[in-house]
């Protein structure tokens, strides 16, 4: 299967496990990039089953109003029980890179809110370590070259990604070449540098299920 079918399979996948759980009320957290929007798009065909969603970034509320879907404001929403997003790396403890498509921020806000994280990703993306995929580090701008130099300090090389702006205003650097041994502790550290927003890396609210596309069908795991 080509990764696009495989996609396709995942964002099918994933509403098929959430069908059982739809309710007139039920608020579905929907992230951001091509698998989600595999995801999106097999949701639709349940739209009449549930009440809306809280979407990852403007383009995928944008998607989603296309299908019909409502999308509400994250603070007019008490709860929401699914989070379904892609991934660009994931680990057998089912944390993540995310932000190739610079949306990490609102990701993890809406994660965090999340019960439930279900990762969607084709066989591509798990791997036993993290950190071939470069660490996206969303920056407030003016502090772009303090918090690259910062990062130099830890190790890290951090590159611009030169005329992205993200949905919240803010500038995102790739860093290569960080040892990801310790997920959790290098999380934070990168947080605690003065004029970061957040960074991608998913260790503190991992995924709770990972539903993988592989060539043998689509496969459902858990944390190891
Ligand atoms: O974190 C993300 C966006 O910020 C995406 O989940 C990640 O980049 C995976 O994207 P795709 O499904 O297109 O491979």
């Amino acid at each position: 299967m080509t990764q696009d079918e495989l996609k396709q399979a995942v964002g099918d996948a994933a509403a098929q496990y959430l069908l059982p759980h739809l309710e007139e009320r039920t608020i579905v957290g929907v992230g951001t990039g091509s698998t989600a929007n595999c995801f999106i798009d097999a949701l639709a065909r349940h739209k009449h089953l549930f009440d809306g969603t809280v979407a990852s970034s403007e383009a995928s509320a944008q998607r989603l109003r296309e299908h019909g879907i409502p999308v509400y404001d994250l603070n007019a929403v008490d709860s929401i029980d699914y989070y379904i997003d892609g991934a660009d790396e994931i680990n057998h403890r089912l944390e993540m890179i995310k932000g190739g498509g610079a949306a990490l921020t609102r990701e993890k806000i809406v994660a965090a809110v999340a019960r439930h994280f279900i990762c969607i990703a084709d066989q591509s993306k798990l791997v036993d370590t993290l950190g071939s995929f470069p660490l996206p580090v969303e920056v407030i701008p003016m502090a772009r070259s303090h918090v690259a130099r910062e990062i130099v300090k830890l190790g890290g090389d951090p590159v611009y990604r030169d005329g992205v702006i993200t949905d919240n205003g803010g500038q995102i650097l790739d860093v290569y070449n960080l040892r990801i041994d310790a997920a959790i502790t290098l999380e934070k550290q990168l947080n605690q540098i003065t004029g970061v927003i957040t960074n991608g890396l998913f260790a503190m609210r991992p995924a709770n299920t990972l539903l993988l596309g592989t060539d043998e069908g689509v496969k459902t795991l858990t944390a190891q």
